[in-house]
């Protein structure tokens, strides 16, 4: 299980006073999550999740919570960093920086249809509309595009030689592209918006967490990330039907560039790219711990799959 950091009650009782939210009734760390320390924490005046930041952008944790706030206040369904009776926010719990965010309501789904899908794309339109153009919150990713290119160089020598093959042709795209990629149009994405990042009641989409890969940049990479798990089979192979949904209900929102559907193909493989290389160093870092690894093969084969795609975007303008 992911609780990388271990709590006693006492220390617990201690740091949650300032809230004013009353006694501590119970607390229970949470397996899943393979980045932070999750834990559900039962007060007097009710449900929250307490988050110890372990690794990743912690100088930059009042991003997170201004665009939590944000996101909030424009009514989307999202946790929010609680205030202490004196006004603080971010806090530090075993000299880690420490949130205490209101439990959402929902679980995670494991089998996506294409209900869920559209939800899910009129919700991450919603969040692109909150926060695009002048609007957006600046944050560089420390996962983009250059981030690739490097790491994918560093990592390769490690690959078999189809494997090699597969990310060679996949970095020298991105090369390419690069500029074009991020000339497209800007909001703060989530960058994470995984099924096990959403929280549904029946089909009813209640939640939207763990926005700690969100930063600046161009929407549609959003949608790729998105798409290429909730629409995708077992095989990797994008099931037209919950694609369908999700892309719909998203441009019915916010409608496609000229420019954002020429580059769909491609923003699908950078997509996927992010992700095979992120379960590669999580391998090998973690490897033998007990600690949450999610399979790099899912993004070597979804990676492998997009290379077939060649269609552009519909719903573009
Ligand atoms: N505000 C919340 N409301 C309800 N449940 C939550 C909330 N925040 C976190 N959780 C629960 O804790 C789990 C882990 O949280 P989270 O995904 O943020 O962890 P992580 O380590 O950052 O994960 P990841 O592997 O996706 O990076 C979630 O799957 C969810 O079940
Ligand atoms: N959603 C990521 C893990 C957290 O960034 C993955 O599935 O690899």
């Amino acid at each position: 299980m992911s609780v990388f950091t271990p709590l006693a009650r006492p220390e617990l009782e201690t740091f949650l006073a300032p809230y004013g939210l009353g006694r501590l009734l119970d607390f229970q760390g949470i397996a899943a999550g393979s980045e932070n320390t999750n834990f559900f924490i039962s007060l007097e005046q009710g449900e929250f999740v307490l988050t110890l930041v372990e690794r990743g952008p912690v100088a930059e944790m009042p991003f997170f919570i201004e665009l939590l706030d944000v996101l909030h206040d424009a009514d989307l369904p999202v946790p929010y960093a609680l205030r202490t009776t004196d006004g603080i926010a971010l806090r530090e719990l075993k000299g880690k920086p420490a949130l205490l965010q209101p439990r959402l309501a929902g679980k995670h789904i494991k089998e996506a249809n294409a209900q869920h899908c559209a939800q899910v794309g009129e919700l991450l339109g919603h969040l692109h509309l909150a926060t695009q153009g002048e609007k957006v919150l600046e944050r560089k990713t420390d996962r983009g595009l250059e981030w690739m290119l490097s790491e994918g160089a560093q990592l390769i020598s490690h690959l078999n030689e189809t494997q090699q093959r597969l990310l060679r042709d996949a970095l020298a795209e991105i090369d390419a592209h690069k500029a074009d990629i991020l000339g497209l149009p800007r909001a703060n994405v989530h960058a994470d918006l995984f099924r096990d990042n959403a929280m549904f009641e029946g089909t009813h989409l209640t939640g939207l967490i763990d926005f700690y890969n969100a930063c600046s940049g161009p929407m549609l990479y959003d949608v790729a990330i998105a798409l290429n798990d909730w629409c995708s089979d077992a095989e990797g192979v994008i099931d037209g039907h919950r694609a369908r949904a999700l892309l719909g209900a998203y441009a019915g929102l916010r409608a496609f560039t000229a420019k954002e559907a020429e580059l769909w193909p491609t923003m699908l493989r950078v997509a996927c790219v992010r992700f095979w290389l992120s379960r590669l160093i999580a391998a090998e870092s973690f490897a033998g711990q007990d600690v949450l690894i999610h399979d790099p093969a899912e993004f070597e084969h979804r990676l492998a799959q997009r290379q077939q795609v060649t269609v552009q975007l519909p719903f573009a303008l």
